[in-house]
């Protein structure tokens, strides 16, 4: 039996949990701190075993995934250097910056275990086990950050049971990994923050700008709704590039204040086309850190039951609806439904089945 244990089933751990239990030779231990928490890992039948007891999910286990806030990961690799592993154990981790926990383990004595960074570049602004799901993963990025000196027979145990994620693997330096995931995907959360929270004040002496912001507004915001510890970690813990990464930020939005102050509309001009330029390079809809959404609009006539038409013609050509939201509802105007799908492939199908029976679809 291979022993899988993960610390931490929140939305990552348990979404690896899910992704590994029930496979050929395979058990997974949850590990919590809290004894509700066991509880509900095994109510929810994402784990085959749990413990409050960290001694029970590490001793013994081929794996241990360490799935905690990043603020405690030194704590965990600490612990679990004072424990007798099982030879080869590989520990990884999932944190969503490499350098700080890559030092931990270099200086903790792990004995005849071995640890590799790791950080599944896909996620979500949802936290905890009830978000956690089998395809999160599917088609995203998962880094890994061996070091130089990790013999690579380990790196290839490790990359042989990810393959159970459907992630692609990546290997990338943990400093670098920092500086990248720093501009891609900490410093948009720190910038959705910041807006939404500027809103807020506003808000206070005008409900007017919350309920004009239901649309795009929500929508470029969404990860301004991300889990406050865990990106408190972050932040923290990334600190130097992002202090950087904000100098450079404020340059950029002085230069849009300089070009407003100087009616420089040209300049504006070429600040959007280099962005939209740039913007059409990237790959398309792939599974990144900020997630892609794979969703179409449709417009329905305003009466009941038609959410469940839709679902029924989706669901009888086997097409995988994740989401469906009515974006508006009036008596005097048609609906739009939003339709949410987890993959490419499903969109794809959905439009040409939904243009088929007649609905006019939009994107
Ligand atoms: N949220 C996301 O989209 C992504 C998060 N990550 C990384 O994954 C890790 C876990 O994040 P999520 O699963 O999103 O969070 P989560 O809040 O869903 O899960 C965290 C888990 O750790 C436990 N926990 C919290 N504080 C703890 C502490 N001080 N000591 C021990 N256990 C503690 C919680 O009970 C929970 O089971 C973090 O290191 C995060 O940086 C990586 C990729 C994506
Ligand atoms: O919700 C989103 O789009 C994210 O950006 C999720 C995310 C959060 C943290 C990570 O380290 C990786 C991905």
């Amino acid at each position: 039996m291979t022993k899988i244990a993960i610390f931490g089933v929140g939305l990552i751990g348990g979404s690896l949990a899910l992704c590994f239990k029930g496979k050929p030779g395979i058990t997974v231990v949850g590990h919590s701190v809290r004894e509700s928490s066991v509880a509900k890992y095994l109510e929810r039948g994402v784990v085959d075993h749990a413990t409050t007891s960290l001694r029970e999910a590490a001793e013994g286990a081929d794996f241990i995934f360490l799935c905690v806030p990043v603020g405690s990961l030194a704590q965990y690799v600490d612990e679990l250097s004072q424990l007798e592993l099982k030879p080869g154990c590989i520990i990884t981790d999932v944190g969503s910056t490499k350098a700080s926990v890559a030092a931990s383990a270099r200086n903790a004595k792990l004995g005849d275990a071995v640890f590799i960074g790791g950080h599944p570049m896909a996620g979500s602004e949802r936290s905890g086990v009830e978000a956690a799901s089998l395809y999160l993963f599917e088609n995203a990025f998962y880094v890994l950050t061996p070091d130089p000196e990790t013999p690579q027979y380990f790196v290839d145990r490790l990359t042989e049971l990810l393959t159970y994620t459907k992630a692609h693997i990546v290997h990338v330096h943990p400093e670098e990994h920092d500086e990248i995931v720093g501009a891609i995907s900490h410093l948009p959360h720190i910038i959705a923050v910041a807006l939404v929270n500027l809103v807020r004040g506003y808000n206070e002496d005008n409900s007017l700008y919350a309920q004009l912001a239901a649309g795009g507004f929500r929508d470029i915001t969404r990860i301004g709704s991300s889990d406050p510890v865990v990106w408190r970690d972050i932040l923290v813990n990334n600190r130097s590039v992002l202090l950087k990464l904000l100098q450079e930020w404020q340059a950029g939005t002085s230069a849009f204040i300089e070009m407003l102050q100087s009616e420089d509309g040209e300049g504006i001009e070429s600040a959007f086309k280099k962005s939209g330029q740039f913007r059409s390079t990237l790959p398309e809809r792939r599974k990144g850190m900020i997630h892609s959404v794979f969703e179409c609009y449709i417009d329905v006539p305003d009466h009941p039951g038609i959410i469940g038409n839709v679902a029924t013609e989706l669901g009888n050509s086997s097409i995988n609806l994740s989401n469906v939201q009515i974006i508006e509802s009036r008596e005097d105007v048609p609906g739009v439904l939003r339709l949410s799908f987890r993959t490419q492939e499903d969109l794809d199908r959905a439009v040409y089945k939904l243009g088929e029976i007649g609905y006019s679809v939009h994107f």
